[in-house]
């Protein structure tokens, strides 16, 4: 009997030992371990975050492991292997290198809903869908959706004014926040008008389904896999989100191909038909507007479009309503600072000049620097690279965590307090100590297109709401929960204001004028 359970133990230690040995061996394993960062066993990795007892938890896990590792700390589980990385010199070294384009892992869970769009491709594809997007982005293109800023903008108003003021413990917003981004991209995007604030909302709600998936997806490490996924976890639900979501988005770009193809027929006759001219004739010219007319010179195809829609959407609508609510809750917790804006917003005539408001715009950057809308990025290294005296292979995974870089006090001072003037006096015009040390939008190769439309977005429609209400705090900013699962959730208090400025339309200014 002893002979039998000792041979049995010394196999499942022989076992232990070449399993061990095989991982050291043929694994990142022996590199994550080499690198100083969590406590890592053989195969699980570094169990912190497995075993953490709940999401909130895990976040907390990380943020210790960013103050015990001031430049990056490695991560290993299942044979994954990522570094964790936040020093402004590291991300300078990685955004700048245009050998480091490519997504990480955990961009492909997006791939079912966004293909390989602008957002999630690479190489050679990511290069000519750049270059083909990037006039959809131009300054005379950005102009033309001031109108449906404001217009988005007045329904917000309206529809705060009908159910939001005055609540008895106040009001958190972000439903019609997230009505107001989501209408305004879809506008933005695909040409459609909309005239209620809850006219999207099954397509929202469908959205925010995947949104979730996705993210308890990120969680489970098995869950990488399609097919695991696929049978054993929620990717048949998935499908069935995502297409009902492309189902919608792909009627509207049929409707409108059938409108641009016979708009391209009557204007047939005429030499000059082309994108420049499209943007004379029209007021309001649509993302999708741009990707038919590459459609006609056979530079991308119906399923390119739909991937190029649904990215905008997806990257607009979510990443706007999160600056747009953080930035009211900071101007509702800092009266002195709301009254500052107040003040600028006054000496404004016109809407559109919201667009030269320098306070504005140093309050905006600095709600962004302090909760970024999008917290982390990851990228797959192209080739070897040495981050933070460490030699990382070609194909390392590599997490960029904006939010830490954010909150350091190598780059700012007093990072933690609520600043808006550190915009304005430091030496560089993004308020830091280093040029690569606030990356809201990242930078470089794949710094976000889309920059330019939100900044006016955000000064369109926070302007007006501080114009027509005063904000007032009810939750304390350090009771912001901050999980993954849960959105983060605060209330406030809105107050019509009684010395409400009036603007005048153009047209009102120019009678006023003769
Ligand atoms: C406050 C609002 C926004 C923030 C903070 C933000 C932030 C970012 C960041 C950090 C990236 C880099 C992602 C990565 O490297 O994986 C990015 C990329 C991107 N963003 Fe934005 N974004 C915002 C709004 C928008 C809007 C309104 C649009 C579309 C109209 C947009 C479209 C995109 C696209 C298409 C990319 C991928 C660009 C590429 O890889 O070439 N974003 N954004």
């Amino acid at each position: 009997m002893i002979f039998v359970i000792s041979t049995v133990f010394c196999s499942i230690v022989t076992c232990f030992l070449i399993v061990d040995f095989c991982v050291r061996k043929f694994t990142t394993y022996g590199l994550a371990k080499s690198i100083p960062g969590p406590y890592m066993y053989p195969i699980i990795g570094a169990t912190n975050f497995l075993f953490s007892s709940s999401e909130n938890k895990t976040l907390e896990i990380a943020m210790k492991f960013c103050e015990a590792f001031p430049n990056g700390f490695p991560y290993w589980t299942f044979g994954f292997f990522i570094y964790h990385c936040y020093s402004a010199e590291s991300l300078e070294k990685i955004l700048t290198n245009p050998k480091h384009i490519e997504k990480s892992l955990s961009y492909k869970f997006l791939n079912s809903f966004l293909g390989t769009g602008l957002l999630t491709s690479t190489g050679e594809k990511w290069f000519n869908r750049r270059k083909l997007l990037t006039p959809a982005f131009h300054f005379s293109v950005l102009n033309g959706f001031q109108g449906t800023f404001n217009d988005q903008t007045s329904i917000l108003i309206s529809s705060i004014r009908e159910t939001e003021l005055n609540r008895s413990g106040g009001t958190h917003l972000q439903q019609l926040i997230s009505r107001f981004t989501l209408n305004t991209i879809c506008e933005s995007a695909m040409g459609v008008k909309l005239r209620r604030i809850d006219e999207l909302d099954d397509y929202r709600n469908q959205i925010n389904r995947i949104g979730k998936l996705h993210v308890e997806r990120i969680t489970i490490p098995w869950m990488v896999n399609d097919w695991v996924y696929n049978t054993f976890g929620k990717g048949k639900i998935e499908h069935q989100y995502v297409k009902e979501v492309h189902d919608f988005t792909g009627s509207i770009i049929d409707k409108k191909r059938k409108q641009f193809r016979s708009d391209n027929r009557k204007k047939d006759t005429s030499p000059t038909n082309d994108i420049d001219s499209d943007l004379e004739n029209k007021k309001r010219f649509a993302m999708l507007d741009t990707l038919l007319h590459a459609e006609e010179d056979h530079r991308i195809d119906a399923g390119g479009i739909q991937e190029e829609v649904d990215t905008f959407v997806f990257e607009g609508f979510d990443t706007t309503m999160t600056a747009i609510t953080f930035i009211l809750f900071m101007l509702a917790s800092h009266q002195d600072v709301q009254q500052r804006l107040y003040e600028e917003i006054h000496s404004v005539v016109h809407k559109d000049d919201y667009n030269h408001c320098k306070y504005l715009d140093c309050v905006i950057k600095e709600t962004i620097r302090l909760y970024p809308p999008v917290p982390f990025i990851g990228r797959v290294l192209g080739e070897e690279t040495e981050i933070d005296n460490v030699k990382l292979p070609a194909k390392t995974f590599v997490h960029i965590l904006i939010n830490v870089l954010h909150r350091d006090p190598r780059y700012f001072n007093d990072p933690e307090k609520f600043d808006p003037n550190r915009f304005l006096d430091s030496e560089f015009e993004n308020g830091a100590k280093h040029p690569f040390a606030y990356l809201p939008f990242s930078a470089s190769h794949r710094n976000c297109i889309g920059q330019k439309f939100a900044m006016m977005e955000l000064r369109t429609v926070v302007s007006e709401i501080v114009r027509n209400f005063v904000l007032k705090p009810i939750t304390r900013v350090d009771e912001i929960y901050f999980g993954l699962k849960i959105p983060f959730s605060f209330n406030l208090l809105l107050d019509e204001r009684t010395d409400n400025i009036i603007f005048l339309e153009r047209n009102e200014m120019r009678e006023l004028n003769k």
